[in-house]
């Protein structure tokens, strides 16, 4: 190193830090200072040219090293274990490009907004019922029942009371207004952590309309609804106590907690609430009981009171407060793996709020599929509310990946639509459907099997023969693909296992399906990752039945095409080993003709018969592909017409010599080889005759 005589100070800093740093003295976090001054030293002065860049390279170099080295060391004593610690030191220099955003909306154009105006005229129906009607009773999950006079007809219009209503429409106001903005809306994503559970409320004062303020940013001191004047006013009005109400709330904003005003109000509220009264006699803290009490929007109410009133909290408040942090902080790893919708592998339309709706009304007729789990789990976020027993020691959010997980959608999937395999359709009814169907007949030796393989060649009907048991055995159904529960999860596998379990147990009788399950189950060896052990080890604890009961209705279907990679004891738990092999020939016509069916083709049955030779060894799926090809054939023999401007009718039918030249691109995809593997799989661990 250069050390021109300006640096002289620098280097004796650096001489003291260094012997500071190496003395053994220092904790690992003063140690990472140390290292951390030294870096930003050697930076500087390589900056101001008293080291050459060779020079700094080298010791900065040597200098990460050994911050990384304590910074990522999961050693208590000599390291920090905390492997964000430098892309946060990078991330807090970088400025967010949010910093720069400015909103687009103004005083001006918020009035032409479409959920402003719905609002307003909201706010106007709402005052016109507050003359009608001034006692209601709301019921929190489904609606309401008028206790006093009946509710006003235009209040039906929005299904429900005022209450419930208006809240509902400042929820849907939240979700429009960002939107609107350009900007991704956080309502839902509180919707779903929000309870849904039926509870009566007191009963509410009319004024409690005052809820469904919604702020929309870039005008948080402009309420968007309330009476007429409003239009014309930036600054709105609304009669009575209520207005008082909104508008101390909004203004408090910019500084005056106007809660803190209304704390002792509040104070003798709940006093009254938690005895159980039906009078209410203050206005302003409605909006807390609302939020505790009556519906699933509470939860971005929630949100505003918390930016809005910064002053005084009760208890009761602040509980809920936190639970709504806690909850939203647990779910916050489900967004970086790419947004609250995650799947888990099968593919499925259901939203994350929806609920849950079984393929097929169970037999007792209960929803739910019998009394064991009530209310549904699927449901109960909220940890004030009763849940299941068994789902007291998982993880909320766990539970709710897991219930999204349930595949209630789809087109229908048949028996018929699945060609040959006869045996192992006949056995799945066996083992599957009908056990579910009639678990009464189906007991004692007759028990279902805990556990069943479909293994076969690619492309064979395997996962096909999975969507048809989700459609017809009337259980509910987990399609759960097992590389996700490997990769996506890391050390936190078997817990997703264990919870899909448990869940699965709460909503019996359950079918879960994995498919590629050799990758979840393959066999265990030296090199493997500790957590893919425990992810095995979990689901072979679960699948042995260990933790249930003999009565318990849950099947596990698993579906592969490396049979062979299955550990020996998953095998011996998956005790009907099916095989699904390649289509026979009388498969094949089915295949072709139930294709060809819907399409325009001029095939006989001598030509189906010849392209059903001529396709020996291939696959479901390659016929499938087969099928697809030919019918390309007559679309690329319009070679001199000009396709943009064809008629469906001028497309000629499919022909025999379209399959031809099909033939001789498609090939099959499983080789006789592989084939072979399959066979003396089948004969040493098949249960197919
Ligand atoms: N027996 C069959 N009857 C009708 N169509 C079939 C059959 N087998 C396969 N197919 C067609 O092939 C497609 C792929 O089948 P599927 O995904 O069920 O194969 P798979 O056995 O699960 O394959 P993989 O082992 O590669 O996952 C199906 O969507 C269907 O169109
Ligand atoms: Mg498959």
């Amino acid at each position: 190193m250069e050390a021109p005589s300006a640096s002289a100070v620098h280097l004796s800093d650096w001489q003291e830090s260094y012997f500071a740093v190496t003395s053994g003295t220092c904790t690992p976090g003063q140690k990472a200072d140390g290292y951390r001054a030294k870096i930003l030293r050697i930076q500087y002065a390589w900056a101001n040219s008293e080291i050459s860049q060779v020079c700094a390279a080298n010791l900065f170099k040597e200098y990460a090293e050994k911050y990384s080295a304590i910074i990522d060391s999961g050693n208590a004593e000599t390291g920090l274990n905390n492997y964000a610690e430098n892309i946060l030191t990078l991330a807090k220099c970088q400025q967010s490009d949010s910093d720069k955003w400015q909103s687009a909306l103004t005083t001006d154009n918020v009035f032409e907004l479409k959920c402003v105006r719905e609002r307003m005229q909201a706010g106007r129906i709402f005052q016109s019922s507050q003359m009608a009607q001034t006692d209601a009773r709301v019921q929190a999950d489904k609606g309401v029942s008028a206790s006093a006079a009946p509710a006003p007809s235009k209040l039906d219009v929005f299904g429900s009371t005022r209450e419930t209503e208006l809240t509902a429409g400042s929820a849907k106001c939240a979700s429009q207004g960002p939107d609107l903005l350009g900007h991704p809306s956080s309502s839902k994503s509180l919707q779903s952590s929000v309870p849904s559970v039926t509870r009566t409320s007191d009963t509410l004062p009319a004024a409690s309309a005052s809820l469904s303020i919604q702020v929309l940013p870039g005008f948080q001191a402009t309420p968007l609804f309330g009476s007429k004047e409003a239009t014309n006013s930036s600054s709105l009005k609304m009669p009575g106590n209520c207005c008082d109400r909104q508008n101390s709330s909004l203004f408090s904003q910019s500084g005056v907690p106007a809660w803190s005003a209304n704390s002792g109000k509040r104070k003798a509220f709940y006093g009254l609430t938690d005895e159980g009264s039906t009078a209410i006699p203050s206005l302003a803290p409605c909006q807390a009981s609302i939020s505790t009490e009556t519906n699933g929007f509470s939860g971005q109410r929630n949100r505003n009171e918390e930016s809005s009133a910064p002053g005084f909290k009760t208890a009761k408040e602040q509980l809920w407060m936190d639970q709504q942090k806690k909850s939203q902080n647990q779910r916050a790893p489900v967004s970086l793996y790419g947004g609250v919708k995650k799947s888990l592998g099968a593919g499925r339309s259901r939203g994350p709020f929806s609920k849950f709706v079984p393929p097929v009304p169970k037999q007792d007729g209960s929803e739910n599929g019998g009394a064991q789990c009530k209310p549904r789990v699927g449901e109960s976020t909220d940890p004030l509310l009763p849940v299941d027993e068994r789902l007291k020691n998982i993880e909320p959010k766990m539970v709710e990946l897991i219930m999204h997980e349930i595949m209630d959608h789809g087109p229908p999937v048949s028996w018929d639509d699945i060609a040959g395999v006869e045996f192992a359709k006949a056995t799945i009814k066996e083992i599957v459907v009908w056990p579910m169907l009639r678990p009464d007949i189906f007991t004692g030796l007759r028990g279902p099997p805990k556990g069943i393989l479909l293994f076969g060649p690619p492309g064979t009907g395997k996962t096909l023969i999975g969507k048809c048991i989700a459609c017809q055995s009337g259980a509910t159904f987990f399609s759960i693909s097992a590389s996700s529960l490997t990769s996506k999860w890391v050390g936190e596998g078997e817990k997703m296992v264990r919870a899909l379990f448990t869940v699965a147990r709460c909503q019996q009788p359950a079918v879960i399906f994995i498919d590629e399950i050799d990758s979840l189950l393959s066999q265990r060896g030296e090199g493997e990752h500790e957590s893919s052990r425990r992810i095995k080890t979990e689901f072979l604890v679960q699948l042995d039945g260990a933790t249930t009961s003999s009565e318990d209705r849950i099947l596990v279907v698993g579906a592969t095409n490396r049979p062979q990679e299955i550990d020996e004891a998953a095998r011996r738990r998956l005790v009907k080993r099916l095989y699904i092999p390649l289509p026979e020939a009388s498969a094949r016509k089915q295949i072709v003709t139930r294709l060809m069916a819907k399409e325009h083709c001029s095939l006989n049955e001598e030509e189906i018969k010849l392209i059903v030779q001529k396709s020996d060894g291939f696959s479901g799926a390659d016929m499938t592909q087969l099928c697809r090809e030919a019918s390309l054939g007559p679309i690329r023999s319009l070679q001199s017409m000009d396709i943009a401007t064809i008629t469906p009718e001028q497309v000629r039918p499919i022909s025999f010599l379209d399959f031809e030249s099909a033939l001789r691109t498609v090939r099959p995809s499983v080789s006789p080889k592989d084939l072979e593997l399959y066979e003396t799989w089948n004969q040493t661990f098949g249960c197919g005759r």
